[in-house]
């Protein structure tokens, strides 16, 4: 692949195709850190749902900040796919999960966009390899993996294909991170990426319980919203755990509670806990602590949660008086 035309910090430019929840989401965050944005959607009233959900979002993005010269006046709505693509610097595809109409239309994309600009899928699960077989230049086409909604949610999970070029997806990197986004960026494809390879196993299991009858939909959001998820906000599922073990961190978690991953609690199957596992997340741990001692991250995830409850407004009340 030629290198793509534009410095990822000087792109002033986007193209989104697809505005719906995705699409359009990706519009907002576009428009509000002061982009110009074309989008295009063949729905008739594409158009009209694009502008009320920009319209619903600016509040919020105005509340956390507009960047300089930010405004929904610079979106554009074309009337064709070629022309959304004809001068973009970098395209975010957001349409339908399918797989055969991402394949197509990536194709066509990539007919009509400039040379060498990087063109990113939405999709939530599909390897790029299997998207990019029906395009010209499959080098520049990889997974810019948002989250709901992609104007206040900062992750993108971007991963290459088996064509894709190495320096697409260091660009790729690059821009999302100059446009305002948190990026992971994975060195090979995994089915769902992290995130959702992470929420479609919890998923799976809330629709278990449901279908079992053992716990009821608000059980099951109660049980995250008062309980891990106030945690994960700040600190991820290894580290927290490392904390259940006490001062042992998550060698001593291991050891204690890992047999109970064969309990029935999951209808899962398990991984095998061999030594090997056992010390990769060890190590793992220790890395992701990057030099903070069990005693740091508690004090770091108790100010953490404190600091959520603060922010949504769940403070206990001070019904006996003294501090709130
Ligand atoms: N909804 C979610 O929470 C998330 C969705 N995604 C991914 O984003 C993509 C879009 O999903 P949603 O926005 O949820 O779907 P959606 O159904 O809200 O929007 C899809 C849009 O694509 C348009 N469309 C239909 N055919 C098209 C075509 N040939 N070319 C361009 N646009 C076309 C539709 O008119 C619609 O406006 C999918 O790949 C999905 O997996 C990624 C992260 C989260
Ligand atoms: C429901 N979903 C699988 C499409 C969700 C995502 O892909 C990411 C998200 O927003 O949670």
């Amino acid at each position: 692949m030629t290198l793509p035309p534009t410095e990822p910090t000087d792109v002033t430019k986007v193209t989104c195709i697809g505005a719906g929840v995705i699409g359009g989401g990706w519009v907002a965050h576009f428009l509000a850190r002061g982009y110009d944005v074309t989008a295009w959607d063949p729905a008739p009233d594409a158009p009209e749902k694009l502008r009320r959900l920009v319209d619903a979002a600016w509040p919020a993005l105005t509340q956390l900040g507009l960047d300089e010269g930010a405004s929904r006046d610079r979106l554009t709505i074309a009337g064709t796919l070629e022309e959304a693509c004809a001068e973009a610097q970098f395209v975010q595809e957001s349409a339908p999960e399918k797989l055969d109409l991402k394949r197509d239309l990536l194709a066509q994309l990539d007919a009509a966009t400039p040379s060498g600009v990087v063109i990113a899928s939405s999709t939530s699960g599909y390897p790029m390899t299997d998207m990019q077989t029906e395009a010209a230049d499959p080098s520049r086409l990889l997974v810019g993996h948002p989250f709901n909604p992609p104007y206040l949610i900062p992750l993108v999970e971007v991963v290459g294909g088996e064509r894709t070029a190495g320096e697409a997806v260091a660009w790729a990197s690059r821009f999302y991170e100059v446009a305002g986004k948190s990026v992971i960026t994975m060195d090979r494809e995994v089915p769902g990426f992290i995130a959702n390879r992470l929420q479609e196993a919890l998923w799976r299991e809330a629709l278990h319980m449901v279908a079992n009858g053992e716990a009821t939909v608000k059980e099951i959001d109660d049980s995250i919203t008062e309980g891990p998820g106030l945690r994960w906000a700040f600190m991820g599922p290894c580290l927290t755990f490392a904390l259940a073990g006490g001062e042992g961190g998550m060698g001593h978690m291991l050891d204690h509670f890992g047999p109970s991953l064969k309990s029935p609690w999951t209808r899962l199957e398990a991984p095998e806990l061999d030594g090997a596992l056992r010390d990769a997340m060890v190590d793992g741990c220790d890395e992701a602590a990057e030099g903070r001692t069990i005693a740091d991250l508690v004090a770091e995830r108790d100010q953490g949660v404190i600091d959520v409850l603060r922010a949504t407004g769940r403070l206990p009340k001070a019904e006996k008086g003294g501090a709130e």
